[in-house]
């Protein structure tokens, strides 16, 4: 029952019945566990507290982020979106336990250069469809980067992971600098084709979406203060 999961010691162990997972990776704002749940190959996310913040005003903090995370995963979902399958959530342990996606993000797999036309760009249409689909639905994701998209292996799906920072907003300029941190991902971690890729899924995102109009004239803006931004600093 899920009332058995406890987090043992100062989150350095994580139980689940008699099943233990191993720590992932540890980020900022939360630790990331791998492991069994229920026969199957889970992630289980665990935000923790800050020390620095008022215990109370961390705690309140600690469970509506939870609670936002959960909710953008589902709404993500409902809009048709792929999203690793929600298992459990557990507010006694800040915990989402989810589907662990077989596979690599598409960081990696372009990194490898393991992607070749036209699978490349198969998927690079299929990421600027996805991030229509999501903004046209009403929700920003607020960390597109390569590494939060994975292709699943066991049906080449593109899943979205991480929805940590997703929020509901229908406003352009919400829409807009999610593409220009998505641009940011591609520039930097793609180097010399980057920016052609990028381009790829913004041609899908402009036949896509029904907003794209709005949107894709904010982003311009966007980019443009980045630039002046860039020059100055
Ligand atoms: N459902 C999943 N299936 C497979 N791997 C996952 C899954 N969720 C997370 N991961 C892996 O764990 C890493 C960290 O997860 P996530 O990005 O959700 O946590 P985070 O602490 O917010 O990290 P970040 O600092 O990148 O925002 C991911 O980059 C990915 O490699």
């Amino acid at each position: 029952a899920p009332s058995q999961t406890t987090a043992a010691g100062p989150c350095d162990q994580l139980q689940f019945g008699s099943s233990a997972f191993t720590l992932h990776s540890q980020g900022a704002e939360a630790r990331v566990w791998e492991g069994q749940f229920l026969g199957r190959a889970a992630i289980v996310k665990q935000r923790f507290s800050k020390k620095y913040r008022h215990p109370q005003l961390d705690a309140k903090l600690t469970v509506s982020r939870l609670k936002q995370e959960v909710r953008s995963m589902m709404r993500a979902r409902k809009l048709g979106v792929h999203t690793p399958v929600l298992y459990l959530v557990d507010h006694a342990t800040s915990c989402i336990y989810m589907e662990r996606v077989e596979g690599h993000s598409l960081k990696t797999l372009l990194h490898q250069n393991s992607l070749v036309e036209p699978e490349l760009e198969t998927l690079l249409v299929e990421v600027g469809r996805t991030i229509a689909r999501l903004h046209d639905g009403g929700l920003v994701h607020g960390d597109l980067t390569t590494s939060n998209m994975m292709l699943r292996q066991t049906d080449n799906q593109l899943v979205l992971i991480d929805f940590g920072l997703s929020y509901n907003s229908t406003i352009p300029e919400d829409k807009g600098v999610d593409l220009y941190v998505l641009e940011r991902a591609f520039a930097s971690a793609h180097a010399e084709s980057g920016a052609a890729m990028f381009e790829k899924v913004l041609e899908a995102y402009r036949r896509a979406s029904k907003q794209w109009s709005a949107t894709l004239n904010r982003f311009a803006e966007v980019r443009m203060r980045g630039r002046k931004r860039t020059m100055v600093g």
